[in-house]
């Protein structure tokens, strides 16, 4: 089999997302034959996605070979030099942010994380609220991160994840009063003062609203998207409807709307019960044309488990924490779509 051959044959593979044959989209970015492998280098930026397993696994059985080994590795063209990228080993930064305060944006940014880390990808959880960072908490995190000769940081780890949170360095309980200049520089060097190693996703928990954080994240860091977390309530969409044309601005992706606190999760009768109404979620991500991610229950296990700093995402046996596991899973497919448009977009196919 020569690589026309196999070319040929991964005309067969179809990106169902982008809805049309992988080659033909210029997501084949090489084709090598040796004497013992077979080696092909695809355009996918989603590792641990399941759309994107679900494309290398049908490029294996497309080649269908049986004398050679067959090596596939990923490449996409995320259009910045290595130079000017902040975040150059960071292949993509996800924005979790809510318009307003107190609807399950750090639970949510928690979660994901930790969904995608089970899923196998190598994260970074971010905390970048710094008003009332309390990520560590949720996570059990109290180990403060290390630091190397050179001076930078060295996250600690916790479920996997990579962490850094201005808890750690001002203390969860002290109140900061920070300026718009003083977030800047602070956030600055958390991310670039910070040894991250090589990560799949790095997950920021923004601060409720439009403020400096988010003003300097979105001027300063390539984000690959962003999730936007509300509640169904009409007050909490109304602010979510603000946080959707901040991005706008930005010209920043947003991966999807993800609803909390959907439905009551009621602990004595075991129903469900839709509490601020139906479908609320749903509807917000229709209206604005914006992909629903899924929603999550008000669930009391969700809080214990913040509580506890045992992400309930990772409770194999909880319906919320399937919830949040399909929330992780559409998360890491969107963010495939972005990286695999922008690649095709950037690298227009010949024929
Ligand atoms: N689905 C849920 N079910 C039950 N409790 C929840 C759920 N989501 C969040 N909570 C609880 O609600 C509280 C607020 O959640 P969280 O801190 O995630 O909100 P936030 O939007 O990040 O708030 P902030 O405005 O402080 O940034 C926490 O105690 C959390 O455990």
């Amino acid at each position: 089999m020569d690589a026309d051959a196999i070319r040929d044959a991964l005309r067969n593979v179809t990106d169902p997302d982008l809805g049309d044959d992988i080659v033909s989209l210029g997501l084949v970015n090489s084709i090598e034959v040796t004497d013992d492998s077979i080696n092909v280098d695809l355009a996918l930026g989603a590792p641990y996605s399941p759309t994107e397993t679900g494309i290398a696994d049908a490029v294996r059985d497309a080649i269908g070979s049986v004398d050679r080994e067959v090596n596939l590795t990923a490449n996409v063209d995320t259009g910045l030099a290595a130079d000017d990228d902040v975040l150059a080993n960071v292949e993509n930064v996800i924005a979790v942010a809510s318009g307003k305060g107190g609807v399950g944006k750090s639970t949510m940014a928690v979660n994901i994380a930790a969904g995608l880390s089970a899923m196998g990808a190598r994260v970074g959880l971010f905390d970048a609220d710094v008003y009332g960072p309390n990520v560590p908490r949720m996570v059990d995190a109290d180990e403060p991160p290390g630091a190397t000769r050179d001076e930078t940081l060295v996250p600690p780890e916790k479920y996997g994840m990579k962490l850094m949170s201005m808890a750690f360095l001002v203390g969860e309980d002290d109140p900061v009063i920070w300026r718009g200049p003083m977030v800047h520089k602070v956030l600055t060097q958390l991310w670039e003062d910070v040894e991250w190693g090589h990560l799949d996703y790095m997950i920021v928990d923004l601060p409720p609203g439009t403020g400096d954080t988010q003003l300097t994240l979105l001027q300063t860091v390539p984000v690959t998207g962003a999730v936007i977390v509300t509640t169904p309530q009409d007050v909490a969409l109304d602010d979510a409807r603000k946080g959707l044309e901040m991005f706008g601005k930005h010209d920043t992706n947003v991966l999807g709307i993800a609803e909390n606190m959907g439905t009551f999760k009621c602990p004595d009768c075991g129903g469900e019960h839709a509490i601020f109404g139906e479908g609320g979620g749903q509807q917000f991500a229709d209206v604005h044309d914006m992909p629903f991610l899924g929603s999550v229950p008000l669930d009391p296990d969700v809080r214990t488990g913040g509580d506890e700093g045992a992400p309930i995402v990772l409770d194999e046996d909880s319906a919320t924490g399937e919830a949040f596991r399909e929330i992780a899973r559409n998360v890491a497919n969107n963010t495939g779509i972005v990286r695999r448009r922008e690649h095709t977009t950037r690298n227009p196919p010949s024929q």
